[in-house]
């Protein structure tokens, strides 16, 4: 997603987080996060529950402090009203009044934001089949969806942070509304970050990807980049506990099956003739990295902030 007008940071960073970590007493929710995310991205943010994903998008809506580190948005201090004029945040709990109607959510939406665009709000709920006059309480899941979807572009912002916004959403009602969501991003330049456990719809949605694991970074890039730099190999298994020709790469994760082994790598040098090797899909390697303790971080050349060494805790 690299269409759009929308003006963009000076270098075209949406969101960079330099060293960003939070504690909740003793235990670190993230930590010593480091990455840059280029506007016009439209990217997903996935990891098991309790990585960190929500930590991370409410530090960058300016609703949560930092225990170390800064994050910026468009370059802007997460929390300055700079950056919170310019970001839309829309939390799990999508935060409607029941007894609201529909008009009276989006008059609200106005009366809250300066540079609200209505016929926008307008739009995109009507093309749900949502009537102005419906109460909030009366609305199905995908229909609130929409609405909340709604006065978040409508305030028409450059970075737009969506918190398992599809989660409650019929894989139909999800299309539509993703559909929808897209069109708007794309037409507009908007830089999307959406948490999600939908790992097996994340190619549909997405082009750029974070993946956080017990509060450490652990993916970080453009989805094409990430993919392009991984192979999966497969060889008969001989009697080596790890067989020698994984030795030269960075191994994610081993399975053995029967008498085979497949392997997801990162190849560091020419791959052995004796092995079958092909290009993993996105779930593939996604879930692989989700089923690993302590998996090797990458941080691709799209999502690296320069001048600062990419480490992940361990
Ligand atoms: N207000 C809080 N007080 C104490 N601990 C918290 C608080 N908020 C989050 N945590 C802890 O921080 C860690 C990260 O939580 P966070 O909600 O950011 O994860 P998440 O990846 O969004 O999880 P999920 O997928 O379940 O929504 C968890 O261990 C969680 O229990």
């Amino acid at each position: 997603m690299t269409t759009g007008t929308m003006t963009t940071g000076a270098d075209g960073v949406a969101l960079e987080v330099r060293r960003l970590g939070r504690r909740y007493g003793r235990k670190w929710a993230l930590r010593d996060a480091t990455f840059r995310l280029p506007a016009g991205r439209v990217c997903g943010l996935v990891g098991p529950n309790g990585a960190g994903k929500t930590t991370l998008l409410e530090i960058a809506a300016g609703l949560r402090s930092a225990s170390t580190g800064r994050a910026e948005i468009l370059g802007h201090p997460a929390g300055s009203a700079e950056a919170r004029a310019r970001t839309a945040f829309l939390p799990q709990e999508k935060p409607l009044f029941r007894r609201f109607t529909v008009a009276e959510t989006l008059r609200l939406g106005r009366e809250l934001n300066p540079g609200w665009d209505q016929r926008l709000a307008e739009d995109f709920v009507r093309a749900g089949g949502v009537s102005p006059t419906q109460r909030v309480g009366g609305l199905s899941g995908g229909q609130r969806t929409r609405l909340a979807l709604a006065l978040a572009l409508g305030k028409r912002p450059e970075l737009v942070l969506l918190d398992e916004p599809l989660a409650d959403l019929d894989p139909l009602a999800r299309r539509e509304t993703v559909a929808a969501l897209l069109g708007e991003v794309a037409e507009r330049g908007i830089t999307v970050l959406l948490s999600s456990h939908l790992v097996a719809e994340l190619d549909t949605l997405c082009d750029h990807l974070l993946l956080l694991s017990r509060g450490g970074l652990r993916l970080a890039g453009d989805i094409d980049e990430i993919i392009s730099v991984h192979r999966m190999l497969s060889a008969p298994l001989g009697g080596d506990t790890v067989p020698a020709g994984l030795t030269p790469h960075t191994v994610v994760e081993t399975d053995r099956h029967g008498d085979r082994i497949t392997a997801l790598v990162r190849p560091g040098g020419p791959v052995d003739p004796g092995w079958q090797s092909w290009s993993p899909t996105l779930e593939e390697l996604v879930l692989a990295y989700l089923r690993q303790a302590d998996p090797p971080p990458l941080i691709s050349p799209s999502a690296h902030v320069p001048g600062l060494a990419q480490e992940v805790p361990a």
